[in-house]
């Protein structure tokens, strides 16, 4: 069977999340930073280590089958690819700023205006589905120094904390998009049967990460209330312990309603929870 190839960052914000990512997908392979090609040993699979910005087009063209790269970076080089599984990090937001003293007000007020990006396509195609005329300069980075050298009244990047934009003396004005990291294919591959049981891996790590194992001992008096609380994945496993009435109850539990859930448990009556967490969530 041909190898598969999947291009993922060499450094950078995504390069420490990917290789987490396919290694909890039972994939061996070596991380040196001076490699850019490593085979994996118990999947046909080489993993190349890339500038984020060539993933795109390296999976559009086929030279690497599969990618893990920011949406904002899909969106700016308008590559052909399929959306594979958004990946849940990365997450960010590319936003237009402005220097915190500046009169700059609504979207119409950035006509004429100079704005500062790395992101001209992305940028341009919303400037121009409001009706607005910039001038847009592009650079390729640190694009929040830009209004404080006099280099543009604006400023379009990426935001997740708003350190950044904080300590450079500007404010958010306008979401232009939403990204996180997402796997995308070839339109050729997206049917290859390698591709489909890596899309499985990686949703079963994905399912786990959301979820929590959680055991815990309830008398049979208050059974039927905990359980109604604990949806499993199909349904709580009930197990007697040695104490007469007493069961202990084996679940999962989404970990966005973890804290609520708990504390509804003890109310119903639960004792001596567990919560540990998930390896794998295989359907
Ligand atoms: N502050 C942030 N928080 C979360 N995710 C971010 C943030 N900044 C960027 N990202 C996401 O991580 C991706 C990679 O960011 P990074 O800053 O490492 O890119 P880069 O400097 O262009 O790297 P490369 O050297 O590979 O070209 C971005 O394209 C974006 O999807
Ligand atoms: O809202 P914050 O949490 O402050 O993050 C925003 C910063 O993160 C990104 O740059 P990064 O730090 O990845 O460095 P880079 O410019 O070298 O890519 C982005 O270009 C912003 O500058
Ligand atoms: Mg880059």
């Amino acid at each position: 069977m041909k190898t598969l190839k999947i291009a993922i960052q060499k450094s950078g914000r995504l390069n420490e999340k990917s290789v987490e990512l396919l290694k909890n997908c039972g994939l061996n392979f070596e991380n040196y930073k001076s490699s850019l090609i490593s085979p994996v040993s118990n999947f046909p699979l080489e993993i190349l280590f890339l500038r984020d910005d060539d993933i795109p087009e390296y999976v559009q063209d086929g030279i690497a089958d599969l990618g893990i790269v920011g949406e904002n970076v899909i969106e700016e080089t308008e590559v052909e690819v399929s959306y594979l599984q958004r990946l849940g990090f990365g997450k960010c937001s590319l936003k237009i700023a402005v220097p915190n003293n500046n009169n700059i007000a609504t979207l119409a007020d950035l006509n004429g205006k100079a704005i500062a990006t790395t992101y001209p396509v992305i940028l341009g195609k919303f400037l121009k589905a409001q009706g607005i005329e910039s001038d847009i300069r592009t650079i390729s980075g640190s694009v929040e120094i830009s209004p404080g050298l006099g280099l543009s009244d604006a400023i379009c990047d990426l935001v997740s904390t708003g350190g950044t934009l904080k300590s450079n003396g500007l404010k958010a004005f306008a979401d232009v998009m939403s990204s996180e990291a997402i796997l995308i294919s070839s339109k050729a591959t997206e049917s290859n049967d390698l591709v489909q049981e890596l899309i499985q891996r990686i949703q079963s790590v994905l399912r786990a990460k959301e979820t929590k194992y959680v055991v815990l001992n309830v008398h049979k008096d208050n059974l039927n209330a905990v359980t109604a609380l604990l949806p499993g994945v199909k349904s709580p496993s009930v197990v007697p312990l040695a104490e007469a009435d007493w069961v202990a109850v084996h679940t999962v539990i989404p970990e966005r309603d973890f804290w609520d859930r708990i504390s509804q448990l003890k109310q119903a009556g639960a004792q001596g929870i567990v919560v540990m967490p998930i390896e794998k969530i295989i359907l």
